[in-house]
This record gives structure tokens, C-alpha cells and sequence, in this order.
């Protein structure tokens, strides 16, 4: 809810009109700016040409400042560099007042980063020394100064207090349909995590709600400054991923404010089974299925360790040193022999040998090209067939064209029977080939050849399951090649960001570091609230020792719920998590509310009503399994109480009532949250991961918190 204004704040502050007069300028200098660009008769170039492109790139700027008249900062710096002191308005989107004194620079820009840090000192890019005097956040609205807020003040003595009263009474606010920025809040450890140096790769470790993904969007957008330089990423050339398709469509909001519209948004799986060319591949986890379910654990711990053999980062060599085989294998007396016409001379012989075609191999496989072998090798075919008959630059084209037919033939011969789906179950199905790279032991090839899943049924339509989708990725890199496909052509992403990265094995990470620029993998995750960890790293130098450099930032704080909300979920995480006792903002909030006893369905429906009759309007029943979701969205309808089920990954969260399962609830978060069947039976309390679910359960609210049981609630929270 969103906290009254308390007058004093506003007009008793001593610079509040001058403040004003300051907003009213630069709204009326924006303006002014935009009509300026908008005026095509003015865009006028030396030629029809170079008018339009200038038209164009003015029109672009208008449409980008546009959004930002109503409010066009947040904060102000007074600074002095050199002897001379000046103010600088900091806003969600720079600003250059030509004319006059009415500029605004960009959070993401270096300067704009001196409103986040505890500095009080810096070195400004032409040398000398600046020192910061004071901090100041404007709460702007509707081109209206609501509010001034000092947040350090030298004058006054330092700091204020006033970046927390700040935080407050933002994270007061009810939630919304989408994640939203933290432009305006966002604090000294956080800004620090999203501008570690671009060109590193970045691992931000931090408990539920500490801003994690957050963060990560910021650094994406962070990452598409000019000021980055030669790091500088381009958002349609970025790409996020998130573990299901609701949070997907959920983050995705924050990107306009962002500015990076053009990022992908998607999950793991859509990306690999693209890439793969098998968009209706359906993607399974045994896996899980049987952790859950099969109660010998002699079976258990075989699954898991295979699970986790299957994501080692060892996988790509292993993987290499069997394609390897089966291509020197298909190139065995296989030869090129052609003609070759070129102007002004005889016709030329051209023959490859199967030794020199192993040659040609040997060199591609030590190349290791982005885009694949096959690839490769052909680039390699064309450049070794010219080289050898000495054909000059213009005449290049007219020879590839009489070698195609022949060089495409030899190219079907050697790799058409590899697609990486069958080609990874021949490797996975083959002792010999497993063992061939001797990196394996032979406990491992053991384990390899095990079927502990073979009790879980598959999918009647063609599927892969999440711990063999890596090997045959690795499959597709050497083969096909591995990034972005724009069209067909393929290349490496400018950044990618990974969420819930404590369930991305080694071997992916390995794969996600191919398909990227180097150094631009941004990884949020939180080891403590691994849900997966048969898929995912032992710990973060599992992955450090695959992505050279990373570095592991980790963020404190947790900002997302209340109080009494915090407190119950670090009861239910104390049992799993020695880690558990993260410090949160202390907010206080609502006592969590308790409904025992009787009908489920109607005690629900009383939790709703006493949840909007508390204020709020986005609110959650949070059951174990989509059919649970099912049954009592079915079932509430008789006590006149309407949620709208979210159950399948093709649903969407638009705000409003909602009833969900928690593995569709994770990275989600609403004002009010009411946890179905929070008991014993439910989430049993023997198994470490039910009890990690029923703590995904109680921490998605962020002020309200009812837990719900017709019978007796769960010990834990009880
Ligand atoms: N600096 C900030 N100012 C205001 N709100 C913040 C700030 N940092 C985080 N938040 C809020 O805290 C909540 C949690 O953020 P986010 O979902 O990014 O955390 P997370 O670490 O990814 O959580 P989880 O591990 O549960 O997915 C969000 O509501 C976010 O807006």
C-alpha cells in the first residue's frame, strides 16, 4: 500500500520550491528538446538521404526520452570538483540540456553510480579529485515534486538515515504484475554486484529475495551503455534465462523501463530444444520423478550420481573425443578427386587423399569453431582446394561453385548420420565410446551404463530428459555449433544471464561460455535454495573452474518480505540451511494468520477475504500440485470466491486472485499469499525437499501470510 505523504516532508523541507522551479525547468527544456527532434523540417541533411537518417535517429530520440518527462529524475548529487561545486540530477534516462543548466545523467552511467555508493570521494575522468557533499532523492510524479529526502548531507552531518526510510516505504508498496526495477532504491552492495567490471563473468550469490534476479536485469541493461565501450551489449543480441515460462513472462515486464525491450526472455530448455531444431521435443526429469517417488535409495543415490555424472564438465571432452572417432571413422577411403576449369589455363587436377582429409580434421577438431564442426570443415575443404590451385581473389566464387556438388557429397558421407539427439544415446549407449577418452573411470563407465530410471515411464512423443539435454548440447556445439541464431547465421551472445543457477550443471555452464562473448555470463543463484541439486554444481568453484575468472559476489540482504514473513520461512530453512539467518530489512507487517480446522475450500475462501479486506489485490493460494490448484479453484467458486487457476507453463500471472502450485510459484511474489494444505501430510517432514518447497510456499508474500489446514498444520510452522 502506498504510504501517505506526510506534508512535513514535502513543502518544510528548506529547498523545496527551489526544487520545484528546477523540475518545472528541465520538464519544460525536455520538451522543448522533443518538439526540436520531432520537427522534421529542421532535420534537414545535405542531401533526401542523410535527412531521413537524421530524421529517423531524432525521431528514436524523442520516443526514448518521451517516457521520462513525467518524471525526469529521482536523485540529485552535489559534487565538488576542482573548487567549483554543481548539482547533478540523476534520472532513469540521460538527459543534455544544450541551452542550459537542466541535464540529467543516467543511473548506469559512472557519474550516476556516485548516488549508490557509501564513496565520498572519486577521481573524475579528466583527473583531479571530486568529492560528494550531499545526496538527495526526489520522489517525482506526474512532473510534480512529491517529496525530498536527504540521504547524506555533509552539512548535516553525513548520513541521514534516509536511503533506509527510503527503502521502507518503497518496499511498503503492494506488488505489481511484473517484476519491477529498483532504479530508484537500489542499494550500495547490490549496484556494486551489477557494475563489477564488464568482461567478468559475474556469480551473485544471495538468499531468497535479496534481489537476485533484480540485480541481474540491471546489470543486463547496465551492460547496454555506450559507456561499457568494446563490453557494450545489444539487447536483441542478450539473452535471459529463467526456469519456467510464467517467471519468464513475469520478469519480462521489467525490461521496457530497462530500456532493453529487444532482450530473450526464455527457459533453458526452449533455448536448447531451438538450438536443437526440435521445438516440440518435450523435455522430461526422471530424475525428480523417481527422487520423489521410489523409496529404495540404493536406486536414489544411483540416480543421482548419474544425474551428476551427466552434467561433469569432463562430458565435453568425452563428448569431443567420440566425435571424433566417428568422423575419422567415416572418412576412412573416402577421397576427392575433380577438375577444375579456370580461365586461361588447363584443367587443373585436384585430389585429396584420405590422409590429407584426416589432416583437414586434425586441424579443424584443434580450431574448434564456433559454429561447428561440419562447418569447418568445409570452410577448410574450400580454403585448402584454393590454396592448392592458386586461384587469384575474382575468380574464387566460380571454383567453390564446380567443387560444391562434390565437397557436400563428402560432407553428408561424414556427418549427415549425426544429429546430436541420436548421436548423444549412441555414446551413452556405447561402453567402448564412453571409455574411449580414458577421462572416465571405469566406476564411472559403470554408473554410465546403469538405467535406475528405467521404473519411471516416458512420454509416448519424442523426449529428452533434463540431464541428457547437455550432452546432446555438447553434441550440437561441436557439430552444429552453439549461440545465437540470427536467421542462420550463428553467433556468440553479446551477455547471458542465468537465474536459479545453482541448477545449471557444469557442463552447461561449459556450453553457455561457447556461446558467448567471453567473460559475459551474468549467474544468479543461491546454492542454499537448491531444488535440483542432482543437475547443478557442488558448489561455485565447480563452476569458476569452467568459466576462467568468474567472480562470486554475494548480496546480504534480503528485502522482499516482513518481519513475521522472514521469521517463519528462516524456521522452515533452518532445518535444511545452517545458512538461514540472512539479515532483511526490517519491515514490520501483519502477524502471520492461521486457518485450522474444517472445510479447505472455505477456509481459503476466508483467507481471501480477510487478505482484501487487509488492502490487497494481488493475492496467491499456493497449493502442492497443479491438480491441488485444480480441484480448489473448482471448489472455491461455491463460497464466491473466483481464482484463476495457473497451473500449466502456458499460463500467464496478470495480477489479481491466483491459485498455483509452488513449482510455478518459485521467483514469484505477491502482496498476500495463503499456503493450501500447509501440513504434515502434504509436505512431508522427512524429506529435505518437501520441506524446501513448503519454504518456497511461505516466502511469496511480501506483506500478508496466511497458512491453511483443515487439519493440523505442519510441525514446522505449526
Ligand atoms: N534495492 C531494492 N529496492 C527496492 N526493492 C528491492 C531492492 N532489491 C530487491 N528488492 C525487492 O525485493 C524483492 C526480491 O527481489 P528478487 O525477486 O530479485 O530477489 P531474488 O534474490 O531473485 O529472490 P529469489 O531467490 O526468491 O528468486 C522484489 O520485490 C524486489 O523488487
Amino acid at each position: 500500500m502506498p504510504a501517505a505523504v506526510p506534508r512535513s516532508m514535502t513543502e518544510n523541507h528548506p529547498d523545496f520550491e527551489q526544487e520545484t522551479e528546477h523540475l518545472k525547468d528541465t520538464v519544460a527544456a525536455m520538451i522543448r528538446q522533443i518538439e526540436l527532434w520531432e520537427d522534421r523540417d529542421r532535420n534537414v541533411g545535405a542531401d533526401l538521404e542523410t535527412s531521413v537518417i537524421m530524421a529517423d535517429e531524432a525521431g528514436e530520440h524523442a520516443a526514448m526520452l518521451s517516457p521520462h518527462v513525467h518524471a525526469p529524475y529521482f536523485g540529485s548529487l552535489k559534487v565538488r570538483v576542482g573548487g567549483r561545486e554543481q548539482t547533478l540530477y540523476v534520472g532513469k534516462h540521460g538527459f543534455l540540456d544544450v541551452k542550459g543548466p537542466h541535464s540529467v545523467v543516467s543511473w548506469d552511467s559512472e557519474v550516476g553510480s556516485l548516488f549508490y555508493t557509501q564513496e565520498l570521494s572519486w577521481t573524475p575522468k579528466r583527473g583531479g579529485k571530486g568529492t560528494i557533499r550531499r545526496r538527495r532523492q526526489l520522489d517525482v510524479e506526474a512532473k510534480t515534486l512529491r517529496r525530498i529526502t536527504d540521504l547524506y548531507d555533509d552539512e548535516q552531518g553525513g548520513d541521514t538515515g534516509g536511503r533506509e526510510e527510503v527503502l521502507l516505504r518503497r518496499l511498503n508498496e503492494g506488488s505489481t504484475a511484473g517484476m519491477r526495477d529498483v532504479v530508484e532504491t537500489l542499494q550500495p552492495e547490490q549496484n556494486g554486484a551489477m557494475r563489477w567490471p564488464a568482461g567478468t563473468p559475474v556469480i551473485i550469490q544471495g538468499a531468497a529475495g535479496s534481489g537476485k534476479t533484480t540485480i541481474g536485469f540491471h546489470r543486463l541493461a547496465w551492460m547496454t551503455n555506450a559507456e561499457r565501450g568494446p563490453h557494450r551489449a545489444r539487447p536483441e543480441a542478450c539473452m535471459v534465462l529463467m526456469p519456467n515460462k510464467v517467471l519468464a513472462a513475469y520478469a519480462s515486464r521489467i525490461l521496457p523501463e530497462l530500456g532493453i525491450e529487444r532482450a530473450s526472455v526464455t527457459t533453458p530448455e526452449a533455448w536448447a530444444t531451438g538450438l536443437l531444431g526440435l521445438e516440440k521435443l518435450e523435455v522430461t526429469d526422471r530424475t525428480l520423478s523417481l527422487l520423489l517417488t521410489d523409496r529404495d535409495n540404493t536406486r536414489r543415490a544411483l540416480a543421482w550420481r548419474k544425474a551428476k555424472l551427466l552434467g561433469d564438465a569432463r562430458m565435453l571432452d568425452v563428448v569431443r573425443t567420440h566425435l571424433w572417432n566417428r568422423f575419422n571413422a567415416a572418412l576412412r577411403s573416402q577421397s576427392v578427386q575433380e577438375t577444375v576449369e579456370l580461365p586461361g589455363r588447363d584443367l587443373q587436377a585436384l585430389t585429396f587423399t584420405e590422409a590429407d582429409l584426416f589432416g583437414l580434421l586434425r586441424d579443424v577438431f584443434a580450431a574448434d569453431p564456433l559454429d561447428g564442426y561440419r562447418a569447418g570443415f568445409r570452410r577448410a575443404l574450400d580454403a585448402e582446394a584454393l590454396a592448392r590451385l592458386n586461384v587469384p581473389d575474382d575468380q574464387e566464387a566460380g571454383v567453390r561453385r564446380q567443387l560444391s556438388t562434390t565437397f557436400t557429397t563428402l560432407l553428408g558421407r561424414v556427418f549427415a548420420s549425426t544429429t546430436p539427439v541420436t548421436e548423444a544415446r549412441r555414446l551413452l549407449g556405447s561402453e567402448a565410446a564412453l571409455r574411449a577418452s580414458g577421462l572416465l573411470s571405469d566406476r564411472e563407465v559403470q554408473l554410465l551404463m546403469t538405467d535406475p530410471l528405467s521404473g519411471i515411464p516416458t512420454p509416448r512423443r519424442a523426449h529428452a530428459d533434463a540431464i541428457e539435454l547437455p550432452v546432446m548440447l555438447a553434441m550440437q556445439a561441436f557439430t552444429g555449433g552453439i549461440g545465437r541464431l540470427d536467421g542462420r547465421t550463428l553467433e556468440p551472445f553479446d551477455h547471458v544471464v542465468l537465474d536459479e543457477a545453482q541448477d545449471y550443471s557444469p557442463l552447461l555452464y561449459s556450453l553457455l561460455g561457447r556461446a558467448t562473448r567471453e567473460g559475459h555470463i551474468t549467474a544468479l543463484g543461491d546454492l542454499n535454495q537448491g531444488m535440483h541439486g542432482y543437475k547443478g554444481p557442488n558448489n561455485w568453484e565447480a563452476v569458476q573452474a569452467v568459466l576462467p575468472g568468474a567472480k562470486v559476489l554475494t548480496l546480504s540482504r534480503t528485502y522482499r518480505s516482513t518481519r513475521q514473513i522472514t521469521g517463519l520461512g528462516a524456521r522452515i530453512a533452518s532445518t535444511y540451511n545452517r545458512a538461514a539467518d540472512v539479515q532483511g530489512v526490517d519491515r514490520d507487517g501483519a502477524e502471520v494468520q492461521r486457518y485450522v480446522g474444517g472445510n479447505e475450500p472455505e477456509l481459503l475462501a476466508r483467507a481471501v477475504r480477510d487478505a482484501q479486506a487487509a488492502g490487497h489485490t494481488n493475492i496467491a493460494i499456493v497449493t502442492r500440485r497443479g491438480i491441488d490448484a485444480e480441484r480448489l479453484s473448482e471448489q472455491l467458486v461455491n463460497y464466491d470466491t473466483d481464482a484463476q487457476p495457473i497451473t500449466t507453463q502456458e499460463h500467464r500471472f496478470r495480477g489479481g486472485l491466483v491459485i498455483l502450485p509452488v513449482n510455478l510459484a518459485k521467483g514469484l511474489e505477491f502482496s498476500a499469499a495463503i499456503v493450501a494444505s500447509a501440513d504434515a501430510q502434504t509436505y512431508d517432514e522427512s524429506t529435505e525437499y518437501e520441506r524446501r518447497l513448503l519454504y518456497v510456499s511461505a516466502s511469496r508474500a511480501l506483506h500478508w501470510l496466511a497458512l491453511v489446514s483443515p487439519g493440523e498444520l505442519h510441525p514446522l510452522i505449526a
